[in-house]
């Protein structure tokens, strides 16, 4: 039985559809990536599982319990742990005191286990945390009842490097040791380390669901080919050949057909060098996302209307 069922859940606000007839299962035992740029839907979708707001059509099931069905929603909530985007805790109390009272409501079987590995401050009132560590006390706040779905919203966000991998480690095991991770992102590269599948969200709608594996494997390869001469573009293009650049001697591709006939079509070139590159998650986001996509310094410094490659931003074409 999968842990989340969303059967045809639609969330009307007036005109928008934040969530629009979406479909899925997430299965027991994987990270789940739910992926899209900001306004997308995610949070929409995350705030209907756990019940906080009330679908305009259609259902979900979290561990079986009815999302409409308040006391079947309550029941299950011990198994079930949730990460916020906004982090609400009190801010007068410490963090001792917070989680003392999400221990007293749920159970806190794995405390300090928790706290080894995400060591955020105690004993000083939460509102002068810093975001990283307002996160890190949600993620002991999250776990600590060990239960078996954990649901979480932009996990990352505000984390240095070192704490998103420390963070990204953590769920492999809790994954692997037969937990389940539905995890909200706009980080593709987070989503293409960390994840098994991928939900890919647009406007409210469910544009893709497949395994990374497959999806990359769809994608086509980043090819950069090193000639002895420069090359005429139309005389190198092939119709396997995506995102075409020349630039004197050196021709860039995304490549979608088969390693091997690329190699034999290269034997009439006078070729220097080949580089085959990963396929990466982000070709595959502008490809539901329009051509247009472009890098933006705005959004690398707001995070607004963007989606992150972990190194740049890529703007979504048109909204
Ligand atoms: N309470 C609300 N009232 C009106 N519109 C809303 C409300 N909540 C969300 N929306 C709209 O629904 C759409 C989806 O928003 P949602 O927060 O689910 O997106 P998201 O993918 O989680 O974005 P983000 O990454 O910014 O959190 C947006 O157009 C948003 O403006």
């Amino acid at each position: 039985m999968p842990v989340i069922r969303i059967d045809d859940l639609t969330k009307r606000y007036g005109d928008v559809a934040a969530n629009d007839h979406v479909t899925f299962d997430v299965e027991a035992g994987e990270i789940f990536g739910y992926l899209g740029p900001n306004g997308a839907g995610k949070t929409t979708t995350i705030r209907l599982l756990l019940g906080l707001i009330k679908p305009t059509s259609g259902t979900a099931e979290v561990l079986g319990a009815d999302i409409r069905d308040r006391r079947a929603l309550t029941e299950v909530k011990s198994d079930v742990g949730y990460l916020p985007d906004t982090l609400g805790f009190e801010e007068r109390l410490t963090g001792r005191r917070v989680l003392d009272h999400f221990a007293r409501m749920r159970g806190d079987e794995r405390r300090e286990e928790l706290l080894e590995l995400f060591r955020p401050p105690l004993d000083k009132p939460i509102e002068t945390y810093s975001s990283g560590n307002r996160r890190m006390l949600g993620i002991v706040q999250a776990f600590m009842h060990d239960p078996q779905l954990v649901i979480m919203d932009e996990p990352t966000s505000g984390l240095d490097p070192l704490k998103q991998d420390r963070l990204h480690l953590f769920l492999e095991k809790e994954r692997d040791a037969g937990k389940t991770i539905f995890l909200s992102s706009h980080v593709l590269s987070e989503v293409q380390r960390v994840c098994d599948r991928v939900g890919i969200i647009r406007d409210g709608e469910l544009v893709a669901l497949e395994e990374i594996e497959t999806l990359l494997g769809r994608s086509g390869k980043r090819v950069w080919v090193h000639l002895a001469e420069p090359v005429d573009e139309e005389r190198f293009r092939t119709d396997e050949m995506i995102d075409l650049e020349v630039t004197d001697a050196t021709v860039q591709f995304t490549y979608t057909g088969e390693a091997k006939t690329l190699l034999e079509y290269l034997v009439g070139f006078d070729v220097v060098d080949v580089e085959i590159g990963e396929p990466q998650l982000d070709d595959i986001f502008k490809h539901y996302y329009g051509d247009d996509a472009t890098v933006d310094e705005e959004s690398a410094v707001t995070g607004k209307d963007a989606v992150s490659t972990g190194e740049d931003r890529v703007r979504t074409g048109g909204g």
